[in-house]
């Protein structure tokens, strides 16, 4: 068996149809949803993640705010973008691109940042909501994993899923998304203190793997038919590679391949969330 691939790029694209369509209706009503995006630095990922969430705004028809700073800036320098950004009627969401340079400080920042023009759902008071059950922007990986499951029938509710990885941006706020009554997923929460990952990871109906570390999860791992959906995403001199191996395509269900997966998704809920905040500020 060879599993059903999980074609990010393609549920995307689908994705931006409607978007476009809610933009179109936005634009109608006087409205042009705009992301800004905040970078500061030079490193070369950053930009070409920041480069193709601005293509996508263009796709869709939206307006793109593009602040890019340098590597030495001060702490109140930037705090004063983020005012700025706060205070624009254009800039329905933004982002703040991490990782930022290590002197400045990244949480006071983070913070900063008006939790209704989150376009990432990272904000703490965004994760806050999340926990209460309160609406608010949701975070951009984890949505896209469960757009991307749902979009392919996986069935989620009953389900046991392993998710391999507590970091902020996908792990920890993940397992909170599959926990909610209308998702009804039982999950466990695997990190580098799990005693047997092996067997942790053996009896899910759907494995998340998003430790950051290559090749993690072999296909022996793998309960058959399982869906495995690979969020690692490690640089090596060969081109970057995911958390899982190869073989893991012979025993899986579905698959959502690094590249080609998650990462898509993870800008079209990026999208998602600011045509979202510009529709709640018409409604509002
Ligand atoms: N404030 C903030 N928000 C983020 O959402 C954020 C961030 N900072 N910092 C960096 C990470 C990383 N990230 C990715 C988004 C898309 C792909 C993506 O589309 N990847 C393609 C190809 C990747 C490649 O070829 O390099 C794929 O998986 O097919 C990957 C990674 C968002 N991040």
């Amino acid at each position: 068996m060879t599993a059903t691939i999980l074609d990010g790029k393609a549920t995307r694209d689908a994705i931006f149809d409607d978007l476009r369509k809610r933009v179109t209706e936005l634009a109608e009503r006087g409205v042009t949803p705009g992301l800004g995006t905040v970078l500061v630095g030079d490193d070369p990922g950053s930009h070409a993640y920041v480069r193709s969430k601005h293509n996508a705004c263009k796709k869709l028809g939206m307006n793109s705010i593009r602040r890019d700073l340098p590597a030495d800036i001060s702490q109140a320098a930037l705090e004063e973008v983020i005012d700025e950004l706060n205070a624009d009627p254009a800039c329905h969401g933004y982002l703040v691109q991490l990782p930022l340079p290590g002197h400045l400080d990244e949480g006071a920042i983070l913070e900063r940042v008006d939790p209704d023009k989150d376009a990432d759902g990272l904000h703490p008071v965004n994760l806050g909501r999340l926990v209460l059950g309160k609406p608010g922007s949701l975070p951009c990986t984890p949505l896209g994993i469960i757009t991307l499951l749902r979009r392919y029938d996986v069935p989620i509710a009953g389900a046991r899923v392993c998710v391999v990885g507590r970091g902020v941006t996908v792990g920890r706020p993940l397992g909170l998304l599959l926990t909610r009554r209308s998702e009804n997923a039982t999950v466990t929460l695997c990190h580098t203190g799990t005693k047997d990952l092996a067997a942790e990871v053996k009896r899910a109906d759907i494995v998340v793997a998003a430790a950051g570390r290559a090749g993690l999860i072999t296909g022996e791992m793998i309960k058959p038919g399982a869906a495995v959906l690979d969020v690692g995403l490690t640089r090596t001199e060969n081109g970057i590679v995911g958390d899982t191996t190869p073989e893991v395509r012979e025993v899986a269900g579905h698959l959502a391949p690094m590249p080609g997966g998650v990462g898509p998704m993870t800008i079209a809920m990026l999208l998602s969330n600011t045509v979202e905040i510009a529709e709640r500020g018409l409604s509002a």
